[in-house]
């Protein structure tokens, strides 16, 4: 018998749910969370730093490689009617070639799940993901104020394949914004790609309830966003739940 310590790993930061999408089209539905270790980018606002930054967290304490079929194991934990699970991290395509992930998908194909992948939108997916057809992608490409150059946070190739999987219904594109100026540079994107309006989701930045219900109040009495045809999503964890983690 193959038990599950001899599943393939993935390098995991924490496993958690029940509990609601905090963020995007799939807002308010039960989910179960796996949040994956390590980023390629370092947004001055990232809301998750312990996954990746080591300079300010201990990642040899907060990383640890689980077998696929023990992060498994939780989502079966969730119970069979919580029928989605999101995929997070840090940026989880950084590990989309490892047998681990093809274990942990296909596990979860068992398990009935439909599939969240929360991506920053550099790495494009492999086809092996992408002809998965529960599998999702929540796309958040970075803008100018996360604090680093466009060429490393807007990657042609992989923004365009993602564009295609939203003009098929797949993916949606998630961008954190303040300002006008924040909303210009959408649109910029979006009509660069042909990313269709109502895959576009528009989302305040903050960790704290006041600061995000006043951005989210801020874009809103701009009508520019809605005059797009754009979606507003809040972080409903963040509202719920401030500064704690595994919500
Ligand atoms: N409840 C909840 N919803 C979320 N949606 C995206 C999350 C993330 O950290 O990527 C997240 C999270 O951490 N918690
Ligand atoms: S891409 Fe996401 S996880 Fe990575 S630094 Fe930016 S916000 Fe954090
Ligand atoms: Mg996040």
């Amino acid at each position: 018998m193959v038990s599950v310590t001899d599943t393939p790993t993935l390098p995991t930061v924490e496993v958690f749910g029940p509990t609601i999408q905090g963020e995007g089209p799939s807002t308010g539905r039960p989910a179960t969370f796996i949040r994956l270790g390590h980023c390629n980018l370092s947004c001055s606002w990232c809301d998750t730093p312990y996954s990746w930054d080591a300079t300010r967290h201990d990642l040899e304490a907060e990383i640890t490689d689980r077998p696929a079929g023990d992060l498994l194991d939780v989502v079966a934990a969730s119970g069979e009617p919580v029928s989605l699970t999101v995929l997070t991290g840090g940026e989880p395509l950084m590990h989309q070639r490892r047998p681990g992930m093809a274990a942990l998908l296909d596990g979860l194909d068992e398990l009935d799940q439909d599939v969240e992948v929360e991506t920053n939108g550099t790495i494009p997916p492999t086809d092996e993901l992408t002809q998965r057809p529960r599998v999702r992608f929540n796309v958040s490409p970075k803008l100018a104020h996360a604090g680093m150059d466009e060429k490393r946070t807007l990657r042609p190739g992989a923004l365009k394949q993602f564009a295609a999987l939203a003009r098929d219904g797949r993916a949606v594109f998630k961008f954190v914004a303040t300002d006008r100026d924040d909303l210009e540079d959408v649109r910029d994107i979006v009509r660069r790609y042909s990313v269709p309006a109502r895959a576009v989701w528009i989302m305040p930045e903050g960790t704290q309830p006041g600061q995000l219900l006043a951005s989210a109040r801020d874009l809103l009495t701009d009508p520019y966003l809605l005059r797009m045809g754009w979606n507003l999503t809040p972080r409903l964890h963040a509202l719920l739940w401030p500064n704690e983690r595994s919500r």
